[in-house]
């Protein structure tokens, strides 16, 4: 269903130049559903601009929907949905009204745009909401119209791009199982950013990880977790410590130690065997212990591992992170 190669994207601007996708290759099968993850400025939105014929690669080809993206936009168009991440539905709209314009704009005859508008909403249980206004409806309920406009002209290929930013637990997973049932009753492919690594993990067939340009990883989500073998140690400290994270990030068989406020983490193949090692050189540090947990790794520790980035709220990282974002870190596990 999608088939890109080489795909890259160069903004050259007074600020200097940007590599923002530096040649990805990706495939995407008719009937998956396929997470792309990454942290901010990855070059996510990027490709799904590209992918999505609304921004023109600097390089590469591919074909969307059975359409050349370079050749034939106007194809591509036809047959996909997108789903950005901010939509244009006219607040003063009616819900129907909404659907129903959209399929006017995509040239349905009138019994046509009705029937599809019908079909859409069903399929995102919307028709309770059909004489609301869009500017009263909830932030769940808007991000459902937003799915549903994506697919009013039945595209075999729908994207999109963080669909559940900014949602509530609940409302986020109502629209995790419409989107799984969507793709079980008419096979629709569905491409999707995310920041949650819960949905990744539940809604995903396969996960594509990116990180400055490139997409450095890709499985289902327990393929990914396997790859990182071993175990996670994590060690409060009595008291924040600079001294700690050099104390124990050298030691034979540790790796990818993050520190947060006062809690390091780090992975190492065999906790069991390390963690000896680790009270010891943290104390010849002169760094106070106050407990220690070993655990398997989470999708999470998998992110950190590929992408270097610490753990959100780090007290080393230095992403900026929007208000939306922020309350999915406390709504559940973000990358
Ligand atoms: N129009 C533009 N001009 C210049 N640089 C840009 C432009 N659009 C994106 N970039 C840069 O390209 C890189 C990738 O951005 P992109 O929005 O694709 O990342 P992302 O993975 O979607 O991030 P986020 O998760 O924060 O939305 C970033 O460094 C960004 O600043």
């Amino acid at each position: 269903m999608i088939e890109a190669r080489g795909l890259a994207r160069t903004f050259r601007g007074q600020g200097g130049t940007v590599e923002a996708v530096r040649g990805v290759d990706l495939d995407v099968q008719a009937g998956e559903i396929v997470g792309f993850l990454g942290t901010n400025g990855a070059g996510k939105t990027t490709t799904l601009r590209m992918l999505t014929t609304l921004l023109a690669p600097t390089g590469g080809s591919a074909t969307v929907a059975g359409a050349d993206l370079i050749r034939e936009p106007g194809a591509v168009r036809r047959r996909i949905g997108y789903v950005a991440q901010s939509t244009g539905a006219h607040p003063d709209f009616t819900v129907f009204e909404e659907l129903l314009t959209q399929g006017r704009l995509y040239r349905m005859r009138p019994a046509e745009a009705r029937r599809r508008a019908v079909e859409a909403s069903r399929r995102l249980d919307l028709q309770e909401l059909h004489g609301r206004q869009v500017r009263s409806l909830s932030g769940g309920q808007r991000r459902r119209l937003d799915v549903a406009l994506g697919l009013v002209h039945g595209p075999p290929l729908i994207f999109l791009d963080e669909p559940s930013t900014g949602l509530d637990p609940q409302s986020r997973r109502t629209l995790w199982d419409l989107v799984a049932r969507l793709r079980a009753e008419s096979g629709t492919t569905i491409f999707l950013t995310t920041h949650y690594l819960q949905e990744a993990d539940a809604l995903c067939d396969r996960i594509l990880v990116m990180d400055r340009g490139r997409i450095v990883a890709a499985g289902t989500p327990e393929e990914l977790k396997q790859r990182l073998s071993g175990d996670v140690i994590t060690v409060a400290l009595v008291r924040e410590d600079p001294a700690a994270h050099a104390a124990i990030r050298a030691l034979p068989g540790v790796s990818h130690v993050t520190r947060d406020d006062r809690t390091l983490r780090l992975t190492a193949g065999n906790g069991a065997q390390v963690l000896f090692a680790v009270i010891r050189a943290l104390g010849d540090a002169g760094v106070a212990v106050q407990g220690v947990q070993i655990e398997r790794p989470t999708l999470d520790d998998v992110f950190h591992a590929l992408t270097g980035q610490p753990r959100e709220g780090g007290a080393d990282h230095d992403r900026t992170v929007d208000r939306s974002q922020a309350q999915g870190v406390r709504d559940g596990v973000r990358l």
